[in-house]
């Protein structure tokens, strides 16, 4: 309830604050330093830290206020339909249900549940109620395996007839203690055979490496050591990759029993009784509102206040770290519009509710939507949304242009009422002298702000492009950490990223599929996937540095009032606060601010009823300014971490080295959407960022080869892989810049076994991964093709880059990627807009650019050189020519994106890269580093016995 006006009274009122705040700018001074033009020469420009509370009111549709209005209308929803609950409450479609019934195992129907009955089915399984007959059940479990062949889940005797009756609104609420989500581990018809031949391709690497070993080349030492150093590292680095993916997981979620246990008696609450979903806190990060239009913020922030969950238990922060002027009043315009946007997505239940991608979905609207004032709304909706388009490009092109008696700020009208989420922007004190630890710093700042304000047991954390695309996401996410025993371990349910506007063919893939849908599987049948930076709920406990609790306390057997395990404990903090607490101790840990170290001892969260909102609000501020953080353990044990500018895995892997577990979180409709980089350069430019965090991660305080305790220790393996990846582009230009590597090793028998076993067993693994995966071909390809180009050009720059941090301290960087406005250019598919083709000079293409004219000058000389000496030199060509190949295809998205639209490459990159391979190739035959010349004639012969 604070306006622009009320919270520099406040200011203006701390006077102990003005103190602190150093030197001239005592008061806030609207002028040419809100310049969009002066923010755009860096981020680093000292500002005042700045907080205003924005409160809107929901439009009231109904005598009730929209939030309950769904609700009653749900109510009305159940009375018609005599308490049955509706369709989305009900169970998952059990498989017999859509297989017919028939039984799995013999093909026959499966009978009645009693001998004696019509109606209900025998069901074998309570868990996934695979169809199976009740003579085959019996038979499993007297001399099968005994376990559901399904979800291999234990069959449970069924004594006598009594199957699972149907749902029922009766049945399901007493169900409501059954658990919230499960563990779908793969099939092992299709993983069993995968680990198979991840078995049978370590015997054949040891062989093909023994063989290469026993032998040297004695006249090519140096080619013979490299490539075998290249070849064990390869080797090593396929196992940091291959084994976390040993248990590959799915999970599934009963959004049904979490509504049960939370809403149904949400509807029956007494007046004032708050609902027994947990709160949450929605950080969203935004830092440059011209990388990242406004329009791109406030698409994500009316997806999170419209999000399904009752709107007292939401509240959203949006993070500026750009302290922009624009940011601010794009923010006020989005609040004043989600009161007309909220209420309606409620209304209609429209998804996605990010109203640019509503509005610009090509499906047809009308489809299953029969409420008759729907279509007038929609229309009405629309115009509206365009105005409020109008109203924020109105804004951005003023900040283009700065007038030049200086900005004034727009004055905000107290709103009245409270029935939307709260909105709360933030944007951090900066100034020169303090590292501000870029999208760290900025979530920590929000953690302490939220942690005064609202302090909310659950934070969810979103770039600020990632808009809610699945309005039930949170309550997917509740389904894990409010099911009670193994819940309580979860630190963070993390969602797949899933992108819009990425071009058909994804060239540089950027879906990032083979991580999300197999490393991130893999991870969670471990210790839980990472945390890749967007789309993830937290526990806030968990971003405290508070261990897990325990022991797992089984769900207590109690009335269905009573969530078992959450909200109601009166236990003290699990002793998270190093060495048992202490007042000291909590201030060391979080600093100053008695009113944040109050809501850290709130074990349920909340802040403290009697709390006035003009002094919450000024510890709100105290705990922005940029020294808060200055002797604590803010970024090294608490909140997110420093030291990397992929905070995110840091962040996650210090929880995991806590003991906590992790969940993944893949809903069948995308939980959360983003926007990935499009063209070449920003790709390789954000790939760049990703692998030097990496390489921070490793040389920094938190190695993951031997930080961590409680660590699992595939789950290590897996952290190591993402510490060390960046270190393969090493061999990978070794491999690539020298043809002669390719001496085809076949020359007897025996070794084109072993190479053979080898290839088969690759080809094998492959395919098989992609069969449990789901994953298709292409976006595999996509994948390995990226590896050589991000390989051999960024991962190359990051190590480059972190060796430098390390010897010479030069600090690192973050290039945040350019957003695309809406979907203008091909948004919701296609994205073949300019943008693809966009080409931005940067050094990072001058590595792949010359290795592709060295190979593509290695294929034209090699062949001439073959036609000119006749037949015998065939058969080392063949081997120089494959590997030439296999360097060109990967390659070839590199060739495309240099040559743009025209498909003409830039002359700056044709200059460097012949510049670059012809001295390459010169030194190569001049000097020849790694054959010490033959005796024959035939001077340029492999030292490899080919
Ligand atoms: O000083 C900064 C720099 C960045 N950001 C925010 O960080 C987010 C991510 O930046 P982006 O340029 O979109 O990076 P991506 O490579 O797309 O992001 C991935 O990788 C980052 C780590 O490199 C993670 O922080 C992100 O969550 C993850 O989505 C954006 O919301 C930015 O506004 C800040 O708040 N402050
Ligand atoms: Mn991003
Ligand atoms: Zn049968
Ligand atoms: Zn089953």
């Amino acid at each position: 309830m604070f306006t622009a006006r009320e919270r520099e009274r406040e200011e203006g009122r701390g006077a102990t604050k003005a103190r602190k705040r150093a030197s001239s700018r005592g008061h806030r001074k609207p002028s040419e330093e809100e310049d969009g033009s002066e923010r755009r020469a860096g981020h680093r420009i000292p500002r005042e830290n700045e907080l205003v509370l924005i409160r809107g009111h929901g439009e009231v549709l109904l005598p009730t206020h929209p939030v309950h209005f769904s609700i009653v209308l749900w109510v009305a929803f159940l009375l018609l339909r005599r308490l049955t609950p509706p369709p989305w409450l009900q169970n998952p479609p059990p498989v017999a249900a859509r297989s017919g019934r028939v039984c799995e195992i013999c093909g026959e129907q499966v009978g009645p549940a009693a001998a004696a009955e019509e109606g209900d089915l025998f069901v074998a399984c309570n868990e996934c109620a695979f169809p199976v007959c009740r003579p085959c059940y019996e038979y499993e479990r007297r001399e099968g395996n005994q376990v559901c062949p399904h979800c291999k889940t234990r069959y449970r005797r069924l004594k006598g007839p009594p199957p699972p009756p149907p749902a029922t609104a009766t049945s399901l609420r007493r169900r409501g203690r059954q658990a919230l989500s499960r563990k779908v581990p793969m099939a092992s018809s299709k993983v069993n055979p995968y680990r198979m031949a991840i078995v049978l391709r370590l015997v054949a690497l040891g062989f093909f490496l023994r063989h290469r070993m026993l032998n040297p080349a004695p006249d090519a030492a140096g080619l013979w050591l490299t490539s075998v150093v290249c070849e064990v590292w390869f080797a090593v680095s396929w196992i940091l990759d291959q084994f976390p993916k040993w248990f590959p997981v799915d999970r599934e979620t009963y959004l049904d029993r979490l509504s049960l246990r939370c809403d149904l008696r949400y509807l029956w609450r007494r007046e004032g009784e708050p609902s027994r979903l947990a709160a949450v806190d929605v950080f969203v990060s935004t830092v440059d509102p011209l990388k990242e239009p406004p329009l791109v913020t406030a698409n994500t922030v009316l997806s999170v206040l419209a999000v399904d969950y009752p709107a007292d238990r939401i509240s959203c922060f949006v993070s500026d770290d750009g302290a922009a002027m624009l940011t601010f009043e794009s923010l006020a315009e989005t609040a004043e519009f989600a009161r007309r946007w909220v209420p309606f997505c409620k209304r209609f239940a429209v998804e996605p509710r990010a109203p640019e991608m509503y509005f610009s979905q090509k499906v047809d609207f009308l489809k299953d939507k029969v409420h008759p004032a729907f279509v007038k709304e929609r229309r009405a909706m629309k115009r509206e949304y365009e105005e409020f388009k109008v109203r924020v490009n109105a804004l951005v092109a003023k900040a283009m242009r700065a007038p030049p008696e200086g900005r004034t700020m727009k004055d905000g009208t107290p709103w009245p009422g409270n029935n939307l989420p709260r909105l709360v922007y933030v944007s951090r004190e900066k100034r020169p002298g303090f590292d501000h630890h870029k999208k760290a710093g900025a979530m920590n700042a929000l953690i302490r702000v939220s942690g005064v304000l609202t302090n909310a047991p659950f934070v969810l954390n979103l770039d600020c492009d990632h808009y809610v695309n699945n309005s039930k996401a949170i309550r997917e996410a509740m389904c894990f950490f409010m099911d009670p025993p193994a819940g309580r371990k979860v630190c963070f349910v993390q969602f797949p990223q899933r992108f819009d506007g990425i071009d058909r063919h994804d060239r540089y893939a950027n879906r990032n599929t083979v991580f999300f849908d197999i490393n991130m599987k893999g991870l969670d049948g471990i210790q839980g996937p990472a945390y890749v930076g967007t789309g993830c709920v937290f526990r806030r406990r968990a971003l405290y540095g508070h261990p897990p609790p325990e022991r797992p306390r089984r769900p207590r057997m109690v009335t269905c009032d009573c969530l078992p395990g959450f909200g109601r404990r009166k236990k003290k903090p699990d002793g998270g606060v190093a060495g048992g607490g202490g007042e000291m101790n909590i201030e060391r840990r979080f600093g100053l601010s008695p009113a944040f170290l109050t809501s850290t001892l709130m074990d349920e969260g909340g802040v403290p009823p009697c709390s006035a909102p003009a002094a919450l609000l000024r510890e709100a501020i105290h705990v922005l300014s940029c020294a808060y953080e200055d002797k604590t353990e803010w970024g090294s044990e608490v909140g997110w971490i420093y030291g990397s500018i992929t905070e995110d895995i840091l962040t996650g892997f210090k929880m995991h080295c806590r003991g906590w577990r992790s969940v993944y979180c893949n809903p069948r409709r995308a939980a959360f959407k983003g926007s990935a980089p499009v063209n070449l350069s920003d790709r390789l430019v954000q790939v760049l960022r990703w692998a030097l965090g990496s390489v921070e991660i490793l040389f920094g305080r938190h190695n993951p080869l031997w930080y961590g305790r409680r660590l699992k220790a595939l789950q290590r393996v897996a952290y190591v892989n993402t510490a060390v990846y960046p270190f393969t582009s090493l061999p990978l230009l070794a491999y690539c810049a020298l043809p002669p590597f390719a001496c085809s090793p076949a020359s007897s028998s025996c070794r084109r076994l072993v190479f053979i076993g080898l290839f088969a067993s690759i080809v094998a693994t492959g395919v098989l991964e992609l069969r449990w995966s789901g994953v298709s071909v292409e976006e595999w390809w996509r994948n390995e093709q990226f590896w050589v180009i991000g390989g051999v050009s960024a991962h190359l720059a990051a190590v480059a880059q972190g060796l430098l941090k390390v010897v010479a301290g030069v600090e690192t960087r973050f290039t945040v990627t350019s957003k695309a406005a809406g979907t203008e250019d091909g948004g919701g598919g296609g994205g073949e807009g300019g943008e693809l083709y966009a080409f931005k000079w940067t050094a990072l293409l001058i590595p792949p650019a010359s290795l592709l004219v060295a190979n593509l000058i290695g294929v034209v000389a090699g062949v001439a050189e073959a036609l000119a000496s006749g037949y015998q030199s065939w058969g080392p060509l063949f081997g120089k020519l494959f590997f030439a190949f296999w360097v060109v295809v990967h390659l070839y998205p590199f060739l495309k994106g240099l040559m743009g639209r025209e498909k003409k490459i830039p002359t700056i990159v044709v200059i460097w890269s012949v510049l670059l391979a012809s001295i390459f190739s010169l030194l190569w035959v001049r000097i020849d580093p790694f054959v010490i010349r033959a005796t024959g004639p035939d001077v340029r012969q492999c030292g490899i016995n080919c």
